[in-house]
């Protein structure tokens, strides 16, 4: 999570340590806090980044953001430790037990959309999905309710005046309208609910630039690209990722989305922790990207989204969110 000046880390490995490492080597004044489920691996995390980044101030807070009560209770803790929250990285996330589906793969391969199957994995993957004990959809309460909700609770020290707040979302290139509906948008009767969850957070962020933009808060996504971390050893081994390593290296000569490592992938998020959040366009997502030759970049890319959609699934969080309160945030199916 977040304060004075800077960031939030909702992630102990992966995109989220990477992210740190290279927010507290921007800027080693930031007060960083990483907000975690699991408390031991949050140590291990705050222990590598002293290691490298000695004296610098970062806190650990617990939250598991599949679980409304946790979410709640993080955000009351860090509205007591804060004044003020600069920049708000939701990073968490989750693709459980990932299927490729290898028809799909073998025909993308000689079909004139390869390099798109590539950069998307769009039709190459499903996912199982199931219902916590406060009755809503793993995948969207991981990648999206729970960070809503988060952002909910932390409203006044987001934006304040003269000094506007950012949140970035960690979205996805798997992210697609066609996985997404309105009507089922927890995603409880597909195979595809990670999909379905990326785009949930792009129609999102809209809304919420929408909303909160008067008030000085402002919302991004971003797409990391291809990274080998967890959450695609799920997919293959990584004994596998290592084998196909070569052939990973010829393809991002024609995609620039196989950024491959933590350092590449995170290219998007560092460079919005340098923009003007005014500046930004909420339409836009902004993509990590690395060339053939090991170059990162930025590319911005319009999103494939409708205002309108936004705002109706806006409206369907506000009532599901009233739902979680009427029921005091647990046990009920709020579905
Ligand atoms: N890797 C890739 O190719 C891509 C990843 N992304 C996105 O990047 C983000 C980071 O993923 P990545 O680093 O790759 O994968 P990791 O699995 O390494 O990181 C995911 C992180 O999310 C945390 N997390 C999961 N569930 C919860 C929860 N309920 N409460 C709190 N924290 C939780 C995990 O915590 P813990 O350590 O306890 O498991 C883990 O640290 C995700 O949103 C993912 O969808 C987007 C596009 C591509
Ligand atoms: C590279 C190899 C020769 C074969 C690997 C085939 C597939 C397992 C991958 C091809 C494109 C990949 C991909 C993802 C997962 C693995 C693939 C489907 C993601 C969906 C992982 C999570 C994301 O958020 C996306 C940005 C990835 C898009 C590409």
């Amino acid at each position: 999570v977040f304060t004075t000046k800077r960031e939030t880390g909702k992630t102990l490995s992966g995109i989220g340590l990477a992210l740190c490492e290279r927010l507290l080597a921007e800027d080693g004044e930031i007060h960083l806090c990483l907000a975690c489920r699991n408390m031991q691996r949050a140590e291990a995390a705050q222990a590598a980044l002293l290691l490298s980044h000695p004296g610098s101030d970062i806190n650990l807070l617990r939250v598991d953001v599949g679980n409304i009560k946790s979410v709640i209770e993080a955000a009351q803790e860090i509205m007591q430790r804060y004044q003020r929250l600069d920049y708000l990285y939701l990073n968490a996330g989750i693709m459980p037990n990932p299927r490729i589906n290898l028809k799909a793969f073998i025909n993308g391969l000689f079909s004139s959309k390869v390099i798109s199957m590539f950069a998307t994995g769009e039709g190459l993957l499903t996912q199982e999905d199931w219902v916590t004990d406060d009755g809503l959809q793993q995948v969207f309460m991981t990648n999206v309710f729970g960070h809503f909700l988060l952002i909910r609770g932390l409203e006044p020290l987001l934006g304040q005046p003269g000094c506007p707040s950012q949140v970035i979302w960690t979205s996805s290139n798997n992210a697609r309208k066609s996985a997404f509906s309105l009507t089922d948008y927890q995603h409880g009767h597909g195979q595809e609910s990670y999909s379905s969850s990326k785009y949930a957070t792009d129609l999102l962020s809209v809304a919420l630039n929408k909303h909160y933009n008067s008030q000085g808060l402002f919302s991004s996504v971003i797409c990391p690209g291809l990274v080998l971390t967890n959450l695609t050893y799920g997919i293959l081994h990584p004994f596998i990722w290592t084998l196909l390593m070569p052939i990973m290296w010829l393809i991002r000569v024609f995609t620039n989305s196989f950024t491959l490592n933590t350092q590449n992938g995170t290219e998007a998020l560092v460079w919005l922790f340098k923009q003007k959040p005014e500046s930004l366009d909420p339409l836009v997502k902004y993509h990590s990207c690395t060339s053939g030759f090991g170059n990162n970049y930025v590319v911005p890319r319009k999103m494939d989204l409708d205002i309108e959609t936004a705002e109706a699934f806006y409206k369907k969080l506000l009532e599901l969110e009233q739902n979680t309160k009427k029921n005091d945030g647990v046990t009920e199916n709020y579905r």
